[in-house]
């Protein structure tokens, strides 16, 4: 096997002539392909021009096809055929990238999309039509009267190489030869780049079945480390698209992951595969939607992490918003005709929780006006005789009561609401019988000590968003200045007034949150309970697509993320598909990585790993103050033994030190190295992601730095798709190891 990136080498067993031959053959056909669609776009900008704009859909495809009634069939495929044409990544490896040759002889031809000739006869069939199921699903046990099945390779237009599975030897057709060692393996063992590519050549069976499955109610995918299950979400996206394109194009798909590093790498898959009309956001932005300036990447430690994903949260922020500001009023004092009217701080306190139980925060002043109003009317001595309406207005019309109000029930922006937890007073008041001290410590201590916001903080910013609704509309007609004659001290004036004219700043039509049709959750096994809400929010009546693995989890209690999936699901219909063969990882390496990972999660789902390389994972040690020097001259080593990237997995508490040192050392000393193919990550962020080697440096620290503890480890282990070496940094280090069986 190769390394190579050509890696689909013809196989040396069939004559050169024979392979020529054959190539030529393809090469024919894939000429007619791009020809026809040459008319076909052609044909499309000129539709287009004459005005068929009445069939441009809402999220601005060409054409629907089940709208296109006015137009010829054909019309409609030359709109659609141009239209994927253009979306279709630059880089993709081939329009047509399989042939079924079947028993009876019928040639069918497997594409990114579906082409047509003049005569409307199939040249290619799109890929997730339901004739090209046999060319995923044909195997030689279930032939599905297919005989050849053959992958193309090819480089822009022109074919380069030919991979051939025989399904079906019994069948009589003597004169199909055989070419090629595997399209599967020779995919697998190409270079790792910056950029994750699609598989929709040689998708498996059992990826075949998830990928396909219905659209409604919640799929879940499951399966061990590099079994496919993000490269096979992403291709179900770009089916469920294909195969209900009204209701997903229109209603939208949202595909969540960990993190920004993560969407960039799975960034060109969609648009490789002709689909360009997918959300992808990581977690830490998916509250952009209501809050615009909230995208956070910043991991908080481990017992503020774990706080702030957990449910105690909904109760505490519940409590957070119902108490009173403080340096609001605690009570109301007006007069009416010289009468003394009062609400004291338990009537204001009962008001405001009645009130506040009924609606959203920023929606309820008028609600809570009128409870004000009601409680104050009958202080009113009656022999004044004032109706209701007159002693409202009397009242509303005093400079104090103004001056309550806009104090006691201000336009509340979910970001000030939360900062409020930097004040262990605040703290302490709402939540001495939800968290234990450590943890009422943690929390205060993470936003006293940070002025941004971390990925966990992001779902309590959205529950804070969905209590308080957007400001109301006239938060922007009250003049500030108001405050400067309201009586009060002129430091809480400022306060006051300064909060005031900032709330009014965001935009109250940036509060609607996205609804999404379909939602598709990658690495669902660290999607918090919190997170989970804030997810719903955006799919209230939208089917699911949840990818994960248990034994990957950063979540200390794997069964609150369980409980978590299965409340999502509900009654709703469900589907359950497992990935079991592990395509990444050679077999080498996965067996270290599985033995570390069944010592502390015994219930792992572990998959079989399908290559070996013959390399064993190294076991190596080094000394603190020889660890710079070191670690560069293994990454000058490796960026020589493997073609593509190199990751360094480096513990949070070194990273940055570490790369700074590292890196500087390369270019002062090493500066042969390309520093493009190496990239330093924390465990976390090297979630989902790949490496052609990885150095794991110091995994003793990997362990101890994270709440999944030796999971997160496991996850590292798991990223190199050729060559791993493991770090440990001083004598005493290497307990990770040590403890194996
Ligand atoms: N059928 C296939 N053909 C070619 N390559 C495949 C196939 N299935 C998976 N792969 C490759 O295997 C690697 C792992 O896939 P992917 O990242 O989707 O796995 P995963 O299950 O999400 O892994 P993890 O849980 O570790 O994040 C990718 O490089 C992917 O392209």
């Amino acid at each position: 096997m190769t390394n190579s990136s050509d890696a689909y080498s013809p196989d040396a067993g069939v004559s050169s002539d024979v392979l020529s031959r054959e190539l030529a053959i393809e090469q024919a056909h894939v000429d007619a392909v791009y020809e026809r669609l040459g008319v076909a776009t052609k044909s499309a900008r000129s539709a287009a021009e004459s005005g068929q704009e009445l069939y441009r859909s809402d999220r601005g495809s060409w054409v629907r096809e089940e709208d296109g009634t006015a137009l010829f069939e054909r019309d409609a495929f030359a709109f659609q055929a141009a239209k994927r044409l253009a979306i279709l990544d630059a880089e993709h490896e081939g329009l047509v990238f399989g042939r079924l040759d079947h028993t009876d002889r019928e040639v069918r031809y497997i594409g990114r999309i579906g082409v047509r000739d003049a005569e409307y006869e199939p040249l290619v069939i799109d890929w997730r039509a339901p004739a090209a199921e046999p060319f995923y699903r044909a195997t030689p046990n279930n032939p599905m009267d297919v005989v050849r099945r053959r992958v193309l390779r090819c480089r822009a237009d022109k074919v380069i190489g030919i991979e051939d599975d025989l399904l079906d030897a019994e069948a009589n057709i003597d004169d199909l030869p055989i070419v090629g060692e595997g399209a599967l393996m020779a995919a697998l063992s190409r270079a790792r780049g910056k950029h994750m590519r699609d598989i929709v050549a040689t998708i498996q069976a059992e990826q075949d079945e998830a990928i396909r499955a219905d659209h409604r109610g919640v799929t879940v995918i499951s399966g061990g480390p590099g079994t496919g299950k993000t490269v096979v979400a992403l291709h179900r996206a770009a089916f469920l698209l294909y195969s209900n394109r009204r209701r997903f194009e229109r209603g939208g798909i949202l595909v969540v992951g960990p993190g920004p590093v993560f969407m960039n790498y799975i960034e060109r898959v969609l648009p490789s595969l002709g689909e360009d009309s997918v959300t992808l956001r990581a977690i830490g932005a998916v509250a952009s939607d209501v809050l615009p300036d909230v995208r956070a990447t910043r991991i908080d430690d481990a017992l503020a992490a774990n706080v702030k994903g957990s449910l105690r949260m909904v109760t505490l922020i519940k409590r957070l918003v119902n108490l009173p500001l403080s340096d609001g009023p605690t009570q109301l004092l007006t007069t009416v005709k010289g009468n003394v009217l009062k609400l004291d701080a338990s009537a204001l306190d009962r008001i405001r929780t009645s009130v506040a139980a009924h609606g959203k925060l920023n929606a309820s002043r008028d609600a809570a006006e009128r409870a004000v109003l009601a409680a104050l009317r009958p202080q009113v001595p009656e022999e004044l005789g004032l109706d209701a309406d007159a002693i409202d207005d009397l009242i509303t019309s005093s400079s104090a009561y103004r001056t309550f109000l806009s104090t006691w029930w201000p336009p509340l922006v979910p970001t000030e609401v939360l900062r409020r937890l930097a004040d262990a007073g605040v703290v302490d008041r709402i939540a001495t019988d939800l968290l234990t001290e450590a943890e009422r410590a943690a929390l205060t201590a993470s936003y006293a000590t940070h002025d941004d916001w971390s990925v966990a903080d992001t779902a309590l910013l959205d529950e804070l968003a969905a209590i308080l609704g957007p400001l109301p509309r006239d938060a922007g007609d009250s003049d500030p200045t108001l405050f400067l004659t309201s009586g009060a001290e002129v430091s809480e004036l400022v306060t006051m007034a300064d909060r005031y004219t900032r709330s009014i700043e965001a935009d109250p039509d940036d509060d609607s949150v996205e609804n999404y049709a379909h939602l598709l959750i990658d690495e669902s096994q660290d999607v918090t309970p919190m997170q989970w809400r804030m997810l719903r929010r955006r799919g209230p009546q939208a089917s699911w697509t949840i990818v994960g693995d248990l034994a990957q989890s950063s979540w200390p209690d794997l069964d609150e993320v369980g409980r978590a999936v299965r409340e999502l699901i509900g009654s709703a219909p469900h589907r359950e598909f497992r990935l079991s063969v592990n395509y990444r990882s050679p077999k080498e390496v996965f067996d270290l990585a599985a033995e570390i990972v069944k010592r502390a999660y015994p219930k792992a789902d572990l998959p079989t790993a399908v290559r070996s390389t013959g390399n064993e994972p190294e076991l190596a040690r080094v000394s603190e103050a020889a660890l710079v020097s070191d670690l560069a001259a293994r990454i000058d080593t490796l960026t020589d033994q493997v073609p593509g990237t190199v990751g360094v997995i480096v513990p949070p508490s070194r990273i940055e030190a570490l790369q700074a040192a590292v890196l500087r050392r390369l270019a002062s000393e090493m500066n042969s190295v390309d520093i493009d193919r190496v990239w330093f990550v924390t465990p976390l962020e090297a979630k989902g992601l790949e490496y052609d080697a990885v150095v794991v440096v110091s995994p003793d620290e990997v362990v101890a730095e994270s709440p999944g503890g030796v999971r997160v480890l496991y996850v590292a282990l798991t990223r190199p798709t050729q060559l791993l070496v493991t770090l440990d940094v001083g004598e005493s280090a290497g307990a990770w190891r040590r403890s194996r069986s």
